[in-house]
């Protein structure tokens, strides 16, 4: 922030122990600079600042600057900030603390070490910690699994713990609609909404981006859970699956462990008992989890302690008074900066007088991208609904009564014919052989009379290579 010309940057002071809160307004871009500060930098949902680096923000991004020995801060304006005191950073370095010694024991454990003793030997804590979040909506979940995870990293052990995303509605790594579980190697910047766990090699080119990801995602093709909890089902102990096997080839990043981000949904009185209990359970099987967190849920907390507190650690911890209740319209908004991300990347304007800024770390050209478009003829492709769109749950049927199509059957979708919904349609492209995993396109036209659509692909060589593409219920037009 050096421009003579530019308006001069406000400087704040933050005590030790107190974070800065800003919230951003629709095509706002903020920047942050940490001009001086004790030992420990500050940090963003666990992800540490280095002291004179500018960092920019946008995309109606909400966050938290925290600091445990203080510092001083020189920011742009931001549509709303205060400074708060209070904080659960505390207990949240406490679980992190306690995940830690798991991690060590599991890791002596794993390479036939003597573990260190503790008074009570509890063969549960040398196993690896593999972890559960769970919480209402807008607890705070997704910035605990950041804080964890990032604290991991930086606790200068080498640790790469598993970060495992399945809230259909966020995006995680790829587009909403998906679930996805990466190593985390580096840490987790927040700059954006849309690229809620940093950036990934769907989001920046890996050749040009100094911290993308390489996650394994599936699609669902849906934001809610309610929509087809048997598919969620399915593809979370899918995820869970490969994650193992991961896991058998690496066991230094099987010691790391694994940090599970759910959705609100499965907290949440709103989704029938049995669909969110079978999810949790489906979560808890997959992922072999043996710490629940339950973010500031009294109810949900005593629930679980009484489903599973025989066998796992289940400890409720405090929801941060900075989290923002985000409202329907500002998730739908957040869900098409996602997909313009994937598809566009992230082209950001420094605010006036910022020069030399990050975006998470990248430098802002690496962040653009360009997808590629083709036509392609009805007949060169096949198209997959995975049941009906107007499904009721099994269990919503009459007593005795059997479905006569499954929530899991793959049903053809016919571009030709009136009703197909495909225009502006979000579809998932066939990468290995039948495997729809992590590559997203969207058509913006059909013409009937050639039987022939548009579609826009992130992956140019998919465009004509991808046989078999999923429909899903999410629709992106160019913003
Ligand atoms: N301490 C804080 N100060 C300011 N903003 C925060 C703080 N903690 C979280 N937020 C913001 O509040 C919003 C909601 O937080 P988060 O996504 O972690 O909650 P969640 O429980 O995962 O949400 P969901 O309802 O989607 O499951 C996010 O924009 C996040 O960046």
């Amino acid at each position: 922030m050096s421009d003579i010309s530019a308006p001069r940057p406000r400087e704040w002071i933050l005590e030790p122990e107190t974070e800065y809160r800003f919230e951003l307004d629709p095509g706002t871009t903020f920047a942050i600079k940490i001009s001086s500060c004790s030992r420990a930098a500050a940090e963003i949902f666990g992800a540490e600042l280095v002291e004179g680096k500018t960092y920019l923000f946008t995309s109606e991004c909400k966050a938290a600057l925290y600091t445990w020995q203080g510092c001083v801060i020189e920011m742009s304006t931001a549509s709303t900030e205060y400074v708060s005191e209070e904080t659960p950073m505390s207990a949240y370095a406490n679980v992190h603390i306690a995940l830690e010694q798991m991690r060590v024991r599991a890791l002596s454990k794993a390479r036939g070490s003597p573990l260190p003793e503790p008074e009570k030997p509890d063969p549960k804590l040398s196993e690896p910690p593999r972890v559960l979040i769970l919480g209402p909506e807008n607890a705070g979940k997704t910035s605990v699994a950041k804080i964890l995870a990032n604290y991991a990293v930086r606790a200068g052990q080498g640790w790469t713990p598993m970060l495992v995303n399945v809230d259909p509605s966020e995006g995680g790594w790829a587009i909403p609609g998906a679930l996805s579980a990466t190593p985390v190697k580096g840490a987790l910047p927040t700059y954006s909404p849309a690229s809620p766990l940093g950036t990934a090699s769907t989001t920046a080119p890996l050749v040009l981006s100094a911290h993308g990801h390489v996650p394994l995602v599936y699609w669902y093709g849906h934001a809610d859970t309610k929509r087809n909890p048997l598919l969620m089902d399915r593809l979370i102990r899918n995820l869970g699956e490969n994650v193992n096997d991961r896991f058998d080839l690496d066991p230094e990043g099987k010691a790391a462990g694994v940090i599970v981000d759910t959705p609100a949904s499965f907290a949440s009185n709103s989704s029938p008992p049995e669909h969110r209990q079978k999810l949790i359970k489906a979560c808890v099987d997959a992922f072999r989890i043996n710490v629940i967190l339950v973010v500031g849920h009294e109810k949900l907390n005593v629930e679980m302690q009484r489903a599973y507190g025989s066998h796992i650690s289940v400890v409720k911890i405090p929801k941060s008074g900075g989290v923002v209740e985000l409202d329907h319209s500002y998730r739908e908004r957040i869900q098409k900066y996602q997909l313009h991300t994937y598809m566009y990347g992230c082209a950001v304007q420094p605010p006036p007088g910022v020069t030399g800024a990050t975006l998470g770390g990248e430098a802002l050209a690496d962040l653009v991208l360009s997808p590629s478009s083709g036509v392609i003829g009805f007949g060169d492709m096949s198209i997959y609904r995975i049941g009906t769109e107007t499904m009721a749950p099994s269990s919503a049927l009459p007593v005795g009564a059997a479905r006569v199509m499954s929530e899991m059957q793959p049903v053809p979708v016919n571009p030709a014919m009136p009703g197909s919904a495909l225009l502006n349609s979000v579809l998932a492209n066939e990468r290995y052989d039948e495997e729809v995993l992590g590559s997203y396109s969207y058509d913006t036209n059909i013409n009937m009379r050639e039987k022939k659509m548009t579609i826009f692909i992130a992956e140019p060589e998919l465009l004509w290579q991808a046989r078999l593409r999923l429909q899903g219920s999410f629709e992106y037009q160019d913003l």
